[in-house]
């Protein structure tokens, strides 16, 4: 006959004992679960689960942490001998890593959510975590709740990853969706997912590109089983992108997302975030608010796409939870889980060398023969034109006209390329810009159509 146990008839002695760094958006709601579900956490594990500790740097501000758990030394917390597990929710390089360091090679099991320490200093965590044999674990640290690192740790580990590649953070995908749908301005949209609890301390890590290039780095390393830095990710935010940018991708049948991509080809590994302009019937299109979505392209399992919140505190602390109960467990049985991999050592390919497809919008003035010369350029460059479009805009450049009639008259030129590498892209666009009748360049986009053909770009709105 089968049996639930309560947590009371769990054998107490060996409780897994819990040390939290960090009581705010997502760490409050590590504590709200950890009590609420006590007993189905005990059950699953084996054993309950205690919390011993909770540092925070302002007690007074956390009236619902019990008093007694909580504490403003983190170090002498994570240094007790009673603690199995620390669970990191502060963010941030330091202090957090001195203290991860130091909990692991004293044998505790780590489990964060900090991206920007596991991008920057993952080799070093790593190899603590392998000395002492303790586990390291770190599922809401990429694209809040979904289950996407222990699927490539673990269920892909016998496939050939080729590519990653999505929409990894959730405060920008929440604003470029709110500036695409009702043309909310894009202070009051950052604001906003400050306010939900989306933003990282610092929003600025979110704009400029900084998360989601920390994010692409840990999926690169895990996916292609090498070590790829945030460093090693090229990194463009959305601060730049204007309402103008948001119109001409609708223009063309597309809408504007912070991707990040990382690929694998021919012996080197490359990874890069920043926007660009996705056709509106590829899945990642409907992505909206705070929702994230991978896609994952394997040489044996061909296409898998993971979705869900990828922020806010409930959702994150899920994966929390989750990292939470299998290092409990294995404390339970012995053991631990799946080391990380890095065996393969790759380069990483230089952006320059990367290739897509680009949506380029220049102002020119509109006379014969200026279409002729931007297309000469392009070709100078070994850049492959798609599509041309012109927008005539109706102005004059009016001023320069010896009788002082108007001149000729403005125009966009809306340019889509075939796929070029971004070195020469670059080049076309700065001798471009030397021209004398490309009166500026508009904007630059990629495009891409992340493992499907761009087919349906021009297809208006
Ligand atoms: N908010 C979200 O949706 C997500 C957050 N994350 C990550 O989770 C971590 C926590 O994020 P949030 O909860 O949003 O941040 P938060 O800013 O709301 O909370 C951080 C907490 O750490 C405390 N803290 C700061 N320095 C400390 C120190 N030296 N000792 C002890 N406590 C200290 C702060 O007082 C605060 O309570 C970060 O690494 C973040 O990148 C990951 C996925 C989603
Ligand atoms: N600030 C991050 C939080 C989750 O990682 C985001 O907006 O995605
Ligand atoms: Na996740």
């Amino acid at each position: 006959m089968t049996q639930t146990r309560s947590a009371a008839e769990l054998d107490h002695r060996r409780a897994v004992n819990v040390a939290l760094l960090g009581a705010g958006v997502v760490g409050s709601q590590v504590v709200r679960l950890l009590t609420e579900q006590a007993d189905e956490l005990a059950a699953r594990i084996g054993a309950p689960l205690h919390l011993v500790g909770v540092a925070v740097r302002r007690p007074q501000r956390h009236p619902d942490v019990p008093a007694d758990l909580l504490t403003t030394d983190a170090a002498e917390l994570v240094s007790r001998d009673e603690v199995d597990v620390v669970v990191e929710l502060v963010g941030g390089i330091e202090p957090v890593r001195g203290l991860l360091l130091t909990a692991l090679k004293n044998g505790k099991s780590v489990v964060s959510a900090n991206k920007a320490l596991l991008a920057e200093d993952g080799a070093a965590l790593a190899a603590a975590a392998d000395e002492s044999g303790a586990d390291l674990y770190y599922e809401a640290s990429v694209a809040g709740a979904i289950p996407l690192l222990r699927p490539i740790q673990q269920s892909l580990a016998g496939d050939r990853i080729v590519r990653v590649a999505g929409i990894v953070n959730g405060t920008t995908n929440f604003i470029l969706s709110a500036m695409a749908s009702s043309g909310a301005n894009y202070t009051e949209a950052l604001e906003e997912a400050g306010r939900l609890g989306y933003a990282e301390a610092d929003p600025t890590a979110d704009v400029d590109g900084y998360d989601a290039a920390s994010k692409a780095a840990i999926l690169a390393s895990l996916a292609f089983h090498t070590r790829v830095t945030a460093d090693d990710v090229y990194r463009e935010g959305i601060r730049d992108v204007t309402a103008a940018d948001i119109a001409a991708a609708k223009a063309l049948g597309c809408t504007v997302k912070l991707l990040a991509i990382c690929e694998q080809t021919d012996g080197s590994v490359s990874a890069r975030v920043h926007p660009a302009m996705i056709p509106r019937s590829h899945p990642l299109a409907s992505v909206s608010g705070a929702y994230n979505a991978v896609f994952i392209e394997a040489a044996a399992a061909g296409q898998l796409m993971f979705y869900g919140q990828g922020a806010g505190g409930p959702q994150t602390a899920s994966a929390v939870l989750g990292d939470l109960v299998a290092a409990a467990r294995n404390r339970v049985i012995g053991g631990r889980g799946p080391r990380d991999t890095a065996h393969a050592a790759l380069p990483v390919l230089a952006m320059g060398d990367t290739h897509t497809r680009y949506h380029v919008a220049l102002d020119v003035t509109d006379r014969a023969g200026v279409l002729a010369q931007v297309a000469g350029v392009f070709a100078e460059h070994g850049v492959s034109i798609a599509t041309v479009r012109q927008e005539g805009r109706g102005g004059t450049s009016g001023s320069d006209a010896d009788d002082g009639a108007p001149g000729p008259k403005d125009a966009t030129l809306v340019i889509v390329t075939h796929s070029a590498s971004d070195a020469a892209l670059a080049a076309t666009v700065e001798a471009l810009t030397g021209l004398d009748a490309v009166r500026g360049v508009a904007g630059v986009l990629r495009v891409e159509g992340l493992g499907r053909p761009v087919t349906e770009l021009g297809g208006g709105s």
